[in-house]
């Protein structure tokens, strides 16, 4: 809903304190604190419908919670600081409580068909840039000040000239990339996740590492991999995320991954074939996979820490177009084999919030 039509009511100060702090720690405790008797607030913890609680330059300034009968309230202790505080809390408090527990136990979370109103548009933009690609590279671990184009390679592991692999730093390729990546939907839900995570919200989030898969009939994208073995850092604080923009299934290469992973360290060794370059794991024999087939426009959140890879291409029409980026807490800095992947050193990672 629009900030805008939200009523921002007066409250104490001390009232708005009590439920931030109470509110993070338990609702329980808030319900058995007499002094916080003040019946609206209380009955919003007890339903469940306090959604958040602002933070401005002079600490706490608001709690807003959504009234099943009159829709968003707010409250302040001061009406004026409240716009910009509404507009996060409102932009936040979209993923259901059994969506933050799936993120939390399977390690990922789906939405199918996000944005499927953009997709269509997003593919053009991908033709487009690869149609405009100056250079071409067949170092998968290009890492670049600007895109670097890398080209697919045959069972024998030699590059095939005119076939992309993916874009890596897509970014700088196509603002469209960092559009997608930036966009409202999709990182209102990075930062619900940061906050059930048990980690403070970060104040600010990069994306970095951008790319794009096209995925070629007969093409692949990813062997099987934890994305945190290429940063260099375990951190379970980046996010990855994956945007498909056509329909994703067994046949054109969906992604696929093992639920819950997320809690283990696998060993990655150098690959072959068609997938010669990089380093790879594999699930063990118990590990339960998972494929990910989704419509045009889903997007994939999950734990950089998770086992995932992508089926081969063996559809001999279809392409399978998806976008990647790893969201971290622009606080959070790391590198992997010389290459420092900070904000400010490396072209590649962008401020999303
Ligand atoms: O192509 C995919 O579906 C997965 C890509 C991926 O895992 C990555 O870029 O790290
Ligand atoms: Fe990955």
């Amino acid at each position: 809903m629009d900030p805008s039509d939200v009523t921002v009511k007066p409250l104490s100060l001390e009232d708005i304190a009590a439920a931030a702090v109470l509110l993070e720690r338990s609702a329980a405790k808030f319900r058995a604190e007499p002094n916080l008797a003040e019946g609206r607030l209380k009955s919003a913890l007890e339903n469940k419908e306090l959604v958040n609680v602002g933070v401005d330059g002079a600490g706490i300034c608001g709690v807003a919670f959504r009234d099943p009968k009159y829709g968003w309230e707010v409250y302040s202790t001061d009406p004026l600081c409240v716009p910009a505080l509404v507009k996060d809390t409102i932009a936040t408090a979209t993923l259901a409580d059994d969506q933050k527990s799936t993120f939390w136990r399977d390690g990922y979370l789906v939405f199918p068909g996000m944005l499927a109103k953009e997709a269509p548009m997003l593919k053009q933009n991908m033709d487009l840039m690869m149609k405009a690609a100056a250079d071409t590279t067949s170092d998968w671990n290009a890492v670049n000040d600007g895109a670097a184009f890398v080209l697919a390679v045959n069972e024998r592991g030699e590059a095939i000239p005119g076939r992309f692999l993916k874009v890596q730093a897509a970014a700088l390729a196509s603002p469209s990339v960092l559009e997608v990546l930036g966009c409202t939907k999709v990182v209102e839900k990075v930062r619900e996740l940061y906050s059930f995570l048990g980690h403070d919200v970060p104040p600010h989030v990069d994306v970095f590492g951008t790319k794009f898969f096209p995925m070629w009939p007969g093409g692949v994208s990813v062997n099987w991999h934890q994305d945190c073995h290429y940063f260099g850092t375990a951190s379970p604080r980046i996010i990855s995320c994956g945007v498909y923009l056509e329909d994703t299934d067994q046949e054109n290469g969906c992604l696929q991954v093992v639920p819950g992973s997320h809690t283990r360290d696998f060993d990655h060794l150098p690959g072959n074939g068609l997938h010669s370059q990089g380093e790879w794991a594999t699930p063990g024999p118990l590990d339960k996979v998972v494929d990910v087939v989704v419509p045009p426009g889903s997007v994939v959140l999950f734990n950089s820490r998770l086992l995932h890879g992508a089926r081969q291409n063996q559809h001999t029409s279809r392409t399978r177009y998806s976008l990647f980026g790893h969201y971290v807490p622009s606080d959070l800095n790391f590198g992997w084999r010389g290459t420092d992947f900070s904000h400010g050193t490396y072209a590649d990672r962008h401020k999303v919030y």
